[in-house]
């Protein structure tokens, strides 16, 4: 009886993994057919509701505004979605966009049509503005200047009364060309399919990465030469052209614009689609706003009560599905874009030919890596004491040492994440740049100490951030998708591929990084950086709780590395793996450099055996793996048990 009630659960869990095996089949076919209706629908709604209401005109407008407030949507997705970058001022964008429409057809009488460039250019040039104003500003701070911001536009728009007309606003605006209801509400569908496409294609290229990468992780973005300020500046002002876009329409639409069009409490339902449809998703914010418009519909002769409802269907959304509709349908087992992974995931022996380093700039016999005299001290603590080190291509440099004798110090001075109090470095014989990204454009990449990855983005997408510093292609020709633009991506993918099957990834592309186990963490770093196509590769401790053939996998890489002509510098504490693969060690002890040679000399020195490999047995003490190393792999490969097989999606 146990038996057959066995039986039964498991022919039921064939079924149920059948049935999802046929429902992944035909589901690209299924939200094409869902899509295409949405599309219909939208295209005839003017026909439809004229055949069905004798308020046809009504309902079509309705759809107008919905059309527009969805491309703000889309454009408040795309700063604070995608870049991470709170913004309160997209209202007062709009009121930007809206009044270069209403300006330059009501007080200058240029076309309406003019006006819809303008609105966008000028939208753009204040979120321009406003980032260069807060360059080194964080999440939070950001949001408060945008704040600022909006409420300044404001301000300006009561009192520049020539432009604005003042307090009163603009009245009697047009729609371009005198434009019919039915007629203007396919410009405003038209807007919103423009502004989908944009987002699409930025998200999808390397401008939309280093945004992606710069909301994770500013400092990891800077390591592989993106400058975080430069990729918000692109995805901010992007944003501010597309709620211009926007704004052009709504004061066409509305027919007039006064001050309070950029008031944040209008921004209200806006906030409520995006959180409701999903932020950070391609499709929520249209699903958010057409869900937000739909409860504005049906709550309006509740004048009173609508923002109550709005907030109360906000409040109920973000404790019944934080991840808005698109992100909670991901979650579910029918929504989930990946499958399980293959069983072949372990790392391979043979390292891809894609990987190389970038060619040198200097001339033959000058070090890709150089630093003499390095002091830094952290109040009291002395951590660098006159550190010179030199790093050549064509070999892997070991740095190891107790303890607190001042590696990562090292590193972070090497890669300019500290300015050191006295010292140089050079970059292929050039005095290094003074910024980590300028350092990372420079060929000089590193892996941190604990795992930097952009954890909310996808394996994939980790990987091809790595290669953003080599991309030819810029932000316009990503939104334009040229030809030029899809054969690097096409290139791009490829290298990714093969680097990701090379570090036993192989099936988990479309994986959130945050799903993978420590060890594949670990090496998918690794190939990130190397997908950089460095000079210079520093790597901080990367064999830390990698099994043996993980291990086996990154000393493989490394020699590939080094005989394809990068430099290497080596902090690990695994000093078996270190005098395995290193051809040249310095140790360092209290900040300061006690020996360095090859790894013989240095195994038989007597100051590394008496600071840090330990006298009593040299050659124990070589093969040991000091204890609190040992302790932290042991750590982590517990923790690597208790994780849970089922994949995730980056969002
Ligand atoms: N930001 C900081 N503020 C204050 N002290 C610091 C800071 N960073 C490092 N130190 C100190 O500088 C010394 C060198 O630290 P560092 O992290 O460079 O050593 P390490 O050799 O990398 O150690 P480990 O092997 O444990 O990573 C230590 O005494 C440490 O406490």
């Amino acid at each position: 009886m146990a038996e057959h009630s066995t039986t039964r659960r498991r022919l039921g869990i064939r079924t149920n993994a059948a049935a999802l095996a046929n429902w992944y089949r035909i589901r690209p076919y299924a939200t094409g057919v869902l899509a295409a209706a949405g599309i219909a629908l939208l295209l005839a709604w003017p026909d439809i509701i004229a055949f069905y209401s004798w308020q046809s005109t009504y309902y079509v407008k309705l759809f107008t505004a919905a059309a527009v407030s969805a491309t703000l949507v889309v454009s408040l997705n795309l700063s604070m979605g995608y870049g991470g970058l709170m913004s309160m001022m997209h209202t007062g964008l709009l009121a930007v966009g809206a009044y270069a429409t209403g300006s330059a057809a009501v007080k200058a009488g240029w076309s309406p049509w003019l006006g819809i460039p303008l609105s966008a250019a000028a939208a753009a040039a204040v979120a321009a503005v406003v980032v260069l104003a807060s360059s080194r500003a964080a999440t939070l701070y950001f949001g408060m200047i945008t704040l600022a911001a909006d409420l300044l536009l404001i301000e300006a728009a009561q009192s520049w009364d020539p432009v604005t007309g003042g307090v009163n606003g603009l009245t009697d605006i047009p729609a371009p060309s005198a434009m019919s209801t039915d007629a203007f509400y396919y410009l405003a569908l038209g807007v919103l399919a423009l502004a989908c496409v944009v987002q699409r294609n930025l998200v999808r290229s390397g401008t939309g990465r280093a945004a992606m990468a710069v909301r994770e992780s500013p400092e990891t973005a800077a390591a592989l030469g993106i400058r975080p300020w430069t990729a918000k500046l692109r995805i901010f002002t992007l944003s501010g052209a597309l709620a211009g876009l926007a704004g052009g329409l709504y004061a066409s639409a509305n027919t007039y614009v006064s001050p309070g069009t950029g008031a944040l409490d209008n921004g209200l339902v806006l906030f409520v689609g995006l959180m409701i449809g999903g932020i950070g998703t391609l499709t929520g914010p249209v699903l958010g706003v057409a869900t937000a418009t739909a409860i504005d519909y049906y709550t309006r002769d509740q004048g009173h009560y609508r923002t109550l409802v709005l907030g109360v269907v906000l409040l109920i959304a973000m404790i019944v599905m934080p991840r808005g509709i698109v992100g909670t349908w991901r979650a579910t087992p029918l929504g989930r874009r990946v499958t399980a992974p293959p069983p072949d995931s372990v790392p391979r022996a043979a390292v891809p030919e894609s990987i190389r380093a970038a060619a040198a700039s200097a001339e033959p016999g000058v070090p890709a890596l150089r630093a003499a005299g390095l002091h830094k001290s952290f109040g009291n603590v002395v951590a660098l004491d006159e550190v010179g080190i030199t790093v050549a291509a064509g070999r892997i440099h070991a740095l190891i040492g107790p303890n607190g004798s001042g590696k990562s110090t090292l590193i972070d001075c090497l890669t300019r994440f500290h300015r050191p109090d006295a010292g140089q470095v050079f970059v292929d014989g050039q005095p290094a740049p003074s910024g980590p990204a300028a350092v990372g454009r420079r060929g000089v990449t590193r892996v941190f100490q604990v795992p930097h990855l952009f954890e909310d983005v996808s394996v994939l997408d980790n990987v091809l951030t790595g290669m953003r510093g080599r991309e030819r292609q810029t932000w316009l020709t990503a939104l334009l998708r040229t030809p030029g633009f899809r054969d690097e991506d096409r290139t791009q993918r490829a290298e990714a591929g093969e680097l990701l099957a090379f570090a036993g990834l192989a099936g988990r592309e479309e994986w959130s990084a945050d799903a993978l186990s420590h060890g594949q963490k670990r090496l998918l770093e690794v190939v990130r950086a190397v997908a950089a196509r460095p000079r210079v590769l520093i790597l901080d401790e990367p064999a830390t709780g990698l099994t043996d053939a993980e291990v086996e996998a990154l000393g493989g890489l490394l020699r590939a590395l080094r005989d394809r002509g990068l430099a290497l510098l080596l902090v690990e504490h695994n000093v078996a793996f270190v005098m395995d693969v290193c051809d040249v060690v310095t140790v360092l002890d209290a900040g300061r450099v006690i020996a360095e040679g090859t790894p013989e000399e240095v195994r038989a020195d007597p100051a590394v055996l008496a600071a840090y490999l330990g006298a009593a047995d040299s050659q124990a003490a070589v093969s040991a793996e000091p204890r609190q190393a040992r302790e932290a792999r042991e750590a982590t490969r517990a923790t690597e048990a208790r994780e849970p097989t089922e994949p995730a999606e980056a969002p």
